[in-house]
């Protein structure tokens, strides 16, 4: 992760968002202090039989950060960098992103410091069965549920499902998202974040007067996120001069081929960009990727890539975020003062969560969508909800980060504040 400072906290980054949202919407303090911090953490200490035989015991987090406006709602992430402040940002983003599109979940967040790349995947699935039985008492359909990020997929997801069922003694396919399709995942939700970034993407083009077709983009990571992003912006037309994985990044400016990329990558695990070679096409830095001189610029990666210290060097025009946290309050600052525009997280990266919600909808009702059904209903919620931020954005003469969170800070607040601090 590229960092500017040692002090980086993630979540201290939330906490000065949504005090400024919260300020402008002229809240005291009173009113939006319980939403500072979150509502339950649990730490685990999560022992794994090796492939050696040997024992390891790895530590894993779920954070619960508000169940206001419905159940917890977030994904788990095996990450090296894994740590309780990321975790707790990373819930805090995922109910102010339910808040703006307006579903009705609250926000959590889990993850495990390992590395899943050095990993087998029996190492994983045990790893990922214990971790289950140890976050059950506090995961469920009605409570929170869980869902892939970074470094998880939808084979893990089966497994949390299959862990937290024997546990109940009857199926519960509504305790997790993002399953495979055959243990009731929805159709759809394996692109449903990216599809969610270019519809994103397309709504700011067209709210800028910018053309789409030929348009450049560079995106920053190329796991579900950044692929899916990257192949639905070039089968839109735009012209994908830029992609970056952990190992480096690729450049050519005819436009990459993506789709042959992808192929190259989902070839085998372990595949990376670092040893990807075709004719036209130069290796560059995570570094350079990020300051191409491309129209839209895509972190797809993880948190504070865009920061004080690079802010300065990016050319791109517009931002579309399709991690979470890519940018920091400082670099946000800097962005805005180079007239650069910048849609955030909460709001581009929502696809996953939306078609997560008609997942679990479906299992709680015991019926199937299809896939077109799928993404008419996430074009419907995206568009919308990108309308409202764009108005309010307007209105207000905000960033459209800062538009994003009056919408969700207020609904959020309101939430908490019509049920009551009890007793
Ligand atoms: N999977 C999902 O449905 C959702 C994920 N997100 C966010 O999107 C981001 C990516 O998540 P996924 O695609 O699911 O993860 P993933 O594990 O599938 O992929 C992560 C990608 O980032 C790359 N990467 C890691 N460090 C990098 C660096 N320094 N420079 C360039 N690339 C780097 C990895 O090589 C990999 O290609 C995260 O911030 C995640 O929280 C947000 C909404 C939903
Ligand atoms: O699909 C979900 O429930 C959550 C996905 C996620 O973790 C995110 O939006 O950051």
């Amino acid at each position: 992760m590229c960092t500017t400072s040692e002090k980086y906290n993630p979540y201290d980054n939330v906490v000065s968002t949504v005090k400024h949202a919260a300020s402008l919407l002229q809240y005291d303090s009173s009113d939006y202090e319980a939403v500072l911090h979150p509502e339950r953490e649990l730490k685990v200490s999560v022992p794994v039989r090796m492939d050696d035989g040997s024992v390891r015991v790895f530590e894993g987090y779920r954070v619960q950060h508000s169940t206001s406006r419905g159940p917890a709602k977030g994904g788990i992430r095996y990450h090296q960098n894994v740590n309780i402040d990321e975790v707790k940002a990373l819930a805090a983003w995922m109910t102010f992103k339910c808040a703006v599109v307006n579903i009705p979940y609250g926000g959590g967040k889990g993850g495990i410091i390992c590395d899943p790349s050095e990993l087998s995947e029996a190492e994983i699935r045990r790893l990922t069965r214990r971790f289950t039985a140890m976050i059950a008492p506090i995961i469920g359909p009605e409570q929170d549920i869980p869902a892939p990020d970074v470094g998880t997929n939808a084979n893990v997801m089966g497994w949390i499902m299959d862990t937290y069922s024997m546990l109940k003694g009857h199926c519960v396919p509504g305790v997790v998202t993002g399953k495979p399709l055959e243990l009731g995942g929805a159709l759809g939700r394996s692109e449903a974040t990216g599809r969610g970034v270019m519809i994103t993407a397309l709504n700011i083009l067209r709210a800028l007067h910018l053309p789409i077709s030929g348009t450049t983009v560079a995106v920053q990571g190329m796991g579900n996120v950044g692929s899916v992003s990257a192949k639905l912006l070039h089968m839109a037309g735009m012209k994908v001069v830029g992609v970056s994985d952990v190992s480096g990044g690729l450049y050519c400016a005819d436009g990459l081929d993506i789709p042959n990329i992808i192929q190259y990558l989902s070839e085998k695990r372990g595949n990376l960009l670092k040893d990807y070679k075709k004719e036209n096409v130069v290796h560059i830095a995570n570094e350079e990727l990020l300051e191409l001189d491309t129209v839209l610029l895509v972190p797809a990666a993880l948190e504070n890539q865009i920061h004080a210290g690079n802010a300065d060097k990016i050319q791109a025009k517009v931002i579309v975020e399709g991690a979470n946290g890519p940018t920091s309050v400082e670099a946000d600052e800097i962005l805005k003062k180079k007239g650069i525009i910048l849609v955030p997280d909460i709001l581009a990266n929502a696809g996953g969560v939306i078609v997560s919600y008609f997942e679990w909808v479906q299992n709680i009702q015991s019926v199937n969508w299809s896939e077109e059904h799928v993404n008419e209903q996430l074009k419907e919620i995206m568009d919308q909800a990108f309308k409202s931020v764009w108005d309010i954005s307007q209105e207000k003469g905000t960033t459209l980060r800062t538009g994003a969170y009056l919408i969700a800070v207020k609904r959020v607040i309101d939430a908490k504040n019509l049920r009551g601090i009890w007793p």
